[in-house]
């Protein structure tokens, strides 16, 4: 297979403070960093709450963050207004959890799927028939539900005419947030399949938001864990169960049951509920909830640090562990 590590979408020291009640901040999200690569997945993982939804608008130019830069092909696009702005959005498209709530239901899904190239001019009118006949038939749809309604198709026919919508435009990246998370668990793997049959073919970057980590397991290339706010692990998904290092995401993949798994070895789990962001404690945020908290952990926030090419952790506990392997700090700092 052809390895390409090419980066076209950057997020750097992305911070997204919300104003709360009482004049409190809510901090969504807490300087992330994260790198997309060039026609691979980066699924971005956590709790219900810990910003995930929040971060990828950035990357779609639907919020801009309070702080930091989301560079694609170097160029900073929380800066561009106008129609830079209009003009640079058909590069970085979007498929939401419900496309019900995105879809007009009085438009035919011909209008539906047609409507950003008829926007940007890519086609006339008269070419709307054959465009969407296309676009149809690459979601593997009969090319006649073009003049249907969306109430009268099922979930899983109307997110793949959201997929068919948002490449409408060949954009370099898709953005899904929760894409299949409202459908049958057999739906689910049919649209996770046309996905990935899509992005082979067009060399398309996602970025995929689930809370679900089996799923981003098997669909994903790179996975960055996030909890309240913070990115804690960066890592290659098919190392997820054997090398994860986060108590967090230890405790995520602990909680996926999986029959082939060995029940001889100890279930890492995570007692209580996430704090609420506007309640984050000091030090590391998940160290009320982590079993192995130390002083250090409240007293210090820790921060993502390189453990091995494409393994990123912001632990204190892996220097502990370090430590009483080497005498030393196996860790490298990040730059
Ligand atoms: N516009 C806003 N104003 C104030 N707070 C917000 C706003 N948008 C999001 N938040 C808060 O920011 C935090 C992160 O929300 P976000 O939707 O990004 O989480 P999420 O991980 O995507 O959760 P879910 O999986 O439930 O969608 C939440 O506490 C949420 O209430």
């Amino acid at each position: 297979m052809c390895e390409n590590n090419e980066v076209i979408l950057e997020a750097r020291h992305v911070t997204k403070r919300f104003p709360a009640s009482g004049g409190r901040t809510l901090v969504a999200n807490h300087d992330i960093n994260l790198k997309f690569q060039k026609g691979k997945t980066l699924g971005l993982v956590g709790e219900s709450g810990c910003g995930k939804s929040t971060f990828m608008r950035f990357l779609v130019s639907l919020d801009t963050p309070s702080e930091g830069e989301i560079l694609y092909r170097g160029r900073d696009i929380t800066k561009l207004r106008g129609e830079e702005l209009r003009q640079s959005r058909q590069h970085i498209q979007m498929v939401f959890q419900d496309p019900t709530s995105s879809f007009n239901p009085k438009m035919r899904i011909r209008d539906i799927v047609c409507e950003p190239l008829l926007n940007f001019g890519r086609i006339t009118k008269k070419e709307k028939d054959a465009a969407c006949r296309r676009l149809l038939e690459m979601v593997e749809l009969p090319g006649d539900f073009a003049d249907r309604y969306p109430h009268n198709m099922s979930g899983g026919q109307r997110q793949r005419v959201a997929i068919a919508r948002a490449l409408a435009l060949e954009p370099e990246i898709l953005i899904l947030d929760e894409a299949t998370s409202a459908l049958d668990v057999s739906v689910q793997k049919t649209i996770i399949e046309l996905i990935v049959k899509l992005q082979r073919e067009k060399n398309i970057t996602i970025g995929f938001i689930c809370h679900d980590i089996s799923l981003i397991q098997s669909c994903a290339d790179q996975v960055a864990v996030m909890y309240l706010g913070n990115v804690v692990e960066v890592l290659p998904a098919k190392d997820l169960a054997k090398n994860a290092k986060h108590p967090y995401t230890k405790a995520l993949i602990g909680s996926i049951f999986d029959i082939s798994m060995d029940f001889s070895k100890p279930i890492e789990s995570i007692e209580g509920e996430a704090p609420s962001p506007l309640d984050v404690p000091a030090g590391c945020p998940f160290r009320g909830r982590c079993p192995k908290a130390t002083t250090r952990c409240a007293a210090e926030q820790p921060k993502l640090r390189t453990v091995e090419a494409g393994h990123e952790v912001a632990c204190h506990l892996l220097d502990e562990e370090g430590k009483n392997k080497t005498g030393a700090s196996a860790l490298t700092g990040r730059i």
